[in-house]
């Protein structure tokens, strides 16, 4: 797949009028893609596509595509994320043909033929090409490995029996349920096939997709749940997540009981701890602190992420670790009790809650620390937030508008965008 200059400034041309157009194509892109590909309704999310949100993110990563088209490396680690979300959907390099067309047709749908001419096709055809080829072969590679093809590779009564089957979902049932807090729960789920075995090990803050049924809508759907305990005793128990009950596929997933069944797809996700040498000084040195600011039920890959380090590092002492959570009332703080306890057996460990809902029975200082969203200037800066320390790493999670918050909030003492990190869970973007 080669593309010439000349192509490549039409593409780089085709900027200006994608950020005027780029919602009516992408709108008109979705609602003929949906309507002469109903089977592709499962793995798109219909409740992003009423708001309008999948739609403006499909347009943004356009006119993205178009600006960088002489160095695609800058979108590299926009389209990693994208081919871990693909990979939990059970994305197929067929689609990618689908799509494409769709694609061509919208833009010359809304743009007429006279600005989307023959010449303006074939180079964004071109372009297109190269941009899911990327994309099929990063996507490869996350459904391969022995362990992956176990999972993809469902077993065949289950394929003739089960109309839910799907290549890409093992059928798992539920073997746990607990309510964590109000409108809160977690589920634990065991693969069929992995009787007497351990599940595949993921990375702490990482997610699975989840396919259920909808009724309501004759359709499936998928959504991507964080997996929300620690990797090493997941894998023994089964896979846990943590849906708060908000949307259409999260009340489904409150109603399941014990033994129902739903598909999941294999573990995916960027968003995880990797200790880089430049924040370990020496095996004996103190290691970098780690900052959890989460907000609401934004909190479950940060707790995954901090049950596995403290499992990890066990009672080494050195790594100085904050919890830092935004909550609606107590009794929506899921993981509160764990939290808790937590700080009680690691002194390393120090939790500050703000409350931005107080019940006439939750008690300052007790139940909570601060009742305001979270503010930087109310915590201490060497013990809560670690300034002082130029390795610290910050782990943020929630709202889209509350990672940007914060994310604001830190660069302003002084932090640099590279020791945060925070992911966008559903659609969205966040700019520190
Ligand atoms: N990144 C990830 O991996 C995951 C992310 N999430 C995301 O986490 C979010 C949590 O939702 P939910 O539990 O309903 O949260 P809530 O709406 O209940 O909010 C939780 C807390 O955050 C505060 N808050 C909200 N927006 C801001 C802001 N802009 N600045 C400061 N504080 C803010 C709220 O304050 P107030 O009461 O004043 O609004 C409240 O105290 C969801 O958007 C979900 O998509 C969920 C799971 C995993």
């Amino acid at each position: 797949m080669t593309i010439t200059e000349s192509q490549i400034g039409l593409v780089q041309a085709s900027a200006p009028v994608l950020k005027d157009k780029g919602t009516d194509i992408t709108n008109h892109f979705y609602k003929n893609l949906l309507s002469s590909n109903p089977q592709l309704k499962s793995i798109f999310n219909l409740t992003n596509q009423r708001s309008g949100q999948q739609p403006f993110a499909l347009a943004s990563v356009l006119l993205e595509y178009a600006l960088h088209i002489t160095n695609p490396s800058v979108l590299a680690g926009p389209v990693e994320n994208i081919n871990h979300k693909h990979a939990s959907l059970g994305v197929t390099p067929a689609q990618y043909d689908v799509v494409g067309a769709q694609l061509l047709a919208s833009l010359e749908a809304v743009l007429g033929s006279d600005v989307f001419n023959q010449e303006m096709r074939t180079a964004w055809a071109e372009a297109y090409g190269i941009l899911a080829h990327m994309m099929i072969d990063n996507e490869k590679v996350r459904y391969t490995g022995a362990q992956r093809e176990k999972w993809l590779k469902s077993d065949a009564s289950t394929e003739k029996e089960d109309s839910s089957y799907s290549p890409y979902f093992r059928t798992c049932k539920v073997v746990d349920k607990v309510q964590e807090a109000d409108d809160v729960v977690s589920l634990r789920f065991w693969p069929e096939g992995y009787e007497g075995d351990t599940l595949p090990k993921y990375q702490a803050g990482q997610y699975i997709g989840v396919r259920v049924w909808v009724e309501e809508e004759g359709q499936w759907q998928i959504r991507q749940y964080t997996l929300s305990d620690e990797p090493e005793s997941a894998i023994k128990k089964g896979y846990r997540i943590t849906p708060k009950n908000i949307g259409m596929v999260s009340g489904i997933m409150h109603r399941l009981e014990k033994s129902d069944k739903v598909g999941l797809s294999f573990p995916q996700g960027l968003f995880t701890f990797i200790e880089s040498p430049s924040t370990r000084l020496s095996a004996d040195a103190t290691k970098a602190p780690l900052v959890f600011i989460s907000a609401g039920i934004g909190l479950t890959p940060l707790l995954s992420i901090m049950l596995d380090l403290l499992h990890e590092d066990g009672r080494d002492t050195k790594r100085a670790l904050s919890w830092i959570h935004s909550t609606r009332s107590v009794s929506l703080y899921a993981f509160k009790a764990q939290i808790d306890e937590l700080v009680a057996q690691y002194p390393q460990l120090r939790s500050r809650t703000f409350n931005t809902g107080v019940k006439k029975d939750e008690k300052k200082g007790v139940d909570y620390d601060f009742e305001s969203r979270v503010k930087l200037d109310v915590l201490a800066p060497s013990e809560d937030l670690h300034l002082d320390d130029e390795r610290t790493l910050y782990y943020i999670s929630g709202p889209i508008s509350f990672m940007n918050d914060v994310g604001k909030a830190l660069r302003q003492s002084g932090v640099p965008a590279n020791r945060m990190k925070a992911e966008v869970f559903g659609v969205g973007d966040v700019t520190f």
